[in-house]
Parts: C-alpha cells; sequence; structure tokens
C-alpha cells in the first residue's frame, strides 16, 4: 500500500494558472479598460478603437456588432495583440498583457485564437488537412498527448469526421474548410477564441452551420468566444453578450436580450431597423 504520507506534496499552482485552470462560467477573462488605437496624425487622424472598456466572461459568447469602418477588426487585432493599444489596457485573467513582448507574447498567442473571414488563404493545395494541422506543433503544449490525438480531438469538437485529415482543400466545403480552420485554433486548447466575420465568406446555409459550430463549443466545452460581425441577426442568434460599436466608440452594451429588445442607442435601433423579422 502507498503512504500517501510520504508522497510529494501536490504541485502549487500560481493563483494565476489555477485561475486559468478552472475557470467558472461568467468569471470575467480579458478585461478592457479605456482602450484606443489612434492611425495616422493631425487632419488624418483616424480614431479607429477610441477610449473602449468591456469585459469578455467564461463561457460566454460576446459578440461586437457595428457596420464596416467601426473598428471591430481593429479592436481584433489589439485583443489579439497584432499590435499595441495607443492607450489603455487589456487584461487577461487579471494580467496587464498590453505591452507583453518574447515568451510572454507567445504564450499569450496561444491563450488568444484566431478564426478570419477567409478559410482559403490559409490552405495550401498541396497539403492534407493533417499537414495543416501538423504545422503548429511547435507552439503545442501537448502535456503527453500525441499530436494525432489532439488532432482527432478537434477535429471531431467542429464536427468533422475523422477521414476529413486525410482530404486536401479542393475536397472541401467553404463551410468545412472554416470548420478546419476553427480546429486548428482549437488544438492550442485556447482560453479565448476570437471569430472574426468568420461566416462571411459562407453562403446562408453555411453560414448558420459555422454558427452553431461556435454554440455548440461553448454548449459542449465551454469555449470563450469574442464574435465579430457586421450583422445583428447573427450577433442574437449566437451570443450571450452584444457589444454595438460606432465610430471607434462603444455606444452600447449588455446582455443579447436587453440590446436586441431594449436598445437604448439610436445606432443599436437603426442598426435593428434592418432586421425587421428578428425585431418584431
Ligand atoms: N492600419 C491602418 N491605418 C490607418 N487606418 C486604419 C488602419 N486600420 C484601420 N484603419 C481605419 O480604422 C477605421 C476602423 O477600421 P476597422 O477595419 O477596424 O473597421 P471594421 O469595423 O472592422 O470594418 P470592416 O468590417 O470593413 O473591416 C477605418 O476608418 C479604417 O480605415
Amino acid at each position: 500500500m502507498t503512504d500517501l504520507s510520504k508522497s510529494d506534496p501536490p504541485e502549487q499552482l500560481d493563483p494565476a494558472d489555477e485561475r486559468r485552470a478552472t475557470p467558472t462560467p461568467g468569471d470575467v477573462i480579458l478585461k478592457a479598460t479605456n482602450l484606443s488605437k489612434h492611425f495616422g496624425r493631425n487632419k488624418s487622424l483616424v480614431k479607429a478603437v477610441d477610449d473602449v472598456s468591456f469585459e469578455i466572461r467564461s463561457s460566454e459568447i460576446t459578440t461586437v456588432v457595428g457596420e464596416s469602418g467601426s473598428g471591430k477588426s481593429t479592436l481584433a487585432r489589439l485583443i489579439l495583440r497584432l499590435m499595441p493599444p495607443t492607450s489603455g489596457t487589456i487584461e487577461l485573467h487579471g494580467t496587464d498583457v498590453s505591452r507583453i513582448k518574447g515568451r510572454a507574447l507567445h504564450a499569450y498567442w496561444r491563450d488568444v485564437q484566431a478564426v478570419f473571414q477567409d478559410p482559403f488563404s490559409a490552405f495550401n493545395q498541396f497539403f492534407t488537412v493533417r499537414r495543416l494541422l501538423s504545422r503548429s506543433k511547435g507552439m503545442l503544449d501537448l502535456k503527453g498527448e500525441s499530436l494525432d490525438d489532439r488532432m482527432k480531438t478537434a477535429i471531431d469538437q467542429v464536427g468533422l469526421k475523422k477521414d476529413s485529415l486525410d482530404k486536401y482543400p479542393h475536397q472541401l466545403s467553404g463551410g468545412q474548410r472554416q470548420r478546419v480552420m476553427i480546429a486548428r485554433a482549437l488544438m492550442m486548447r485556447p482560453v479565448l477564441l476570437i471569430a472574426d466575420e468568420a461566416t462571411s465568406m459562407l453562403d446562408a446555409s453555411l453560414r448558420a452551420n459555422i454558427l452553431n459550430v461556435l454554440t455548440d463549443l461553448r454548449a459542449d466545452t465551454g469555449l470563450t468566444i469574442l464574435f465579430i460581425t457586421h450583422d445583428i441577426g447573427q450577433a442574437c442568434y449566437v451570443s450571450d453578450r452584444i457589444l454595438v460599436m460606432q465610430h471607434g466608440k462603444l455606444v452600447e452594451s449588455g446582455p443579447t436580450e436587453d440590446v436586441i429588445f431594449r436598445p437604448q442607442h439610436e445606432y443599436t435601433q437603426q442598426l435593428l431597423e434592418d432586421v425587421p423579422r428578428l425585431h418584431g
């Protein structure tokens, strides 16, 4: 019989790691405070993101909605840390990540993954899905799991069959390719998945399909998602919370029900007028 009193004490987790490992649904995992990104100067100054504050909660789908040019993609790029903010902060699990560099930034890029509009550009037409997914091997923290198992889990989570791994891009539909891109992101076991206009290049039926993949992931795995769209109808379909952006400003935010059925800001009301059936 093992003498438990003599066994090694359990490894102590850093409090931040502990929160990461077991986030409670609804906990704030990412917090943006007075975040701004300005381009140009003087007369050509563009305030793409202008003093924006919000929180993203664990196991929720938060959607940023706004018309073209409202600053959605710039906000996504800031959160992805593809560029530094002009001012303001981004905290992940309470740690300021707005200006991190080097290894810390690489670790952050594992935690915060993204899928973009165009599921075609990332594919090399001569590579199978397996080869495409294997390319992220160097960035993965497999924790003893085999690469093959990690790939199969991810493919399964997005509702693709295992034989998809041996397919070439031309053998997949646009929707299937976008699922592969989501699987590639999931292989990193991200804390947050950003889907930036991830359905825009798909036709209506495939669009619904991808939205369902996202809502299923949230329901089945507790994944936290930041969904970015110009379409308030899609925002209503998938979101727990909605953030409405206009000219770089956050003009309204709240639980989906409140924003959709009791919009306070004129701009939100205007966006909703374009979706009469939904509003009715
Ligand atoms: N690198 C840049 N240099 C200068 N201006 C930029 C840059 N990136 C974005 N902008 C400007 O910032 C504003 C917001 O752009 P952004 O792409 O974030 O909006 P968006 O809501 O995502 O629009 P879309 O849906 O059309 O992509 C626009 O006026 C855009 O021209």
